[in-house]
């Protein structure tokens, strides 16, 4: 979870820094992604922004990190991988993780839970057989430090 975590923190989403990491079967790490625009596109040029007209918002325009986290996997299959999520998968991208392959979600936040999109996510979730549960942990800060002494 430190890395998506760790993977989040490339975004250049103002409200919402989403990473995601998968691991296979040997909990080796294989596909680790962010939320952001798609190659190419530019920052500057695209909305931030959450509310207002849907063309000038983010939403149309951003590919979520278990999409990139999929996308950019080093391994041919994802069959039985879990994938270590900073937020909840939406339903565009449980339906990614369910053709996948992926067999277990991990997730910090669900902060959407009440939403209609993330009531969808569960059911089609639900009834892949796709497992989930929120990360327990008693960590509450990750630190990182550039002082070579500290290596
Ligand atoms: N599972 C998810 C859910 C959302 N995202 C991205 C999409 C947006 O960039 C941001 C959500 O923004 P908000 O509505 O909280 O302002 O998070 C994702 O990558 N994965
Ligand atoms: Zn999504």
């Amino acid at each position: 979870m430190e890395i998506a975590i760790l993977s989040g923190k490339r975004s250049k989403d103002p409200n919402t820094r989403v990473g995601s990491c998968i691991v296979n079967e040997k909990n080796r790490i294989v596909g680790i992604g962010y939320n952001g625009l798609p190659n190419g596109l530019n920052d500057d040029e695209f909305p931030w922004g959450n509310t207002g007209d849907y063309l000038n918002t983010k939403y149309p325009f951003v590919c979520h990190a278990e999409l990139n986290a999929i996308l950019n996997s080093t391994s041919i299959s994802l069959e039985n991988c879990k994938i270590y999520t900073a937020l909840f998968p939406c339903n565009e991208c449980s339906k990614v993780i369910i053709q996948s392959g992926i067999r277990e979600v991990i997730y910090l936040s669900d902060k959407h839970h009440d939403d209609d999109i993330f009531i969808a996510s569960r059911m089609l979730l639900d009834r892949a057989g796709v497992n989930y549960r929120k990360l327990e942990t008693t960590i509450d800060k990750m630190e990182l430090s550039y002082n070579e002494e500290n290596v």
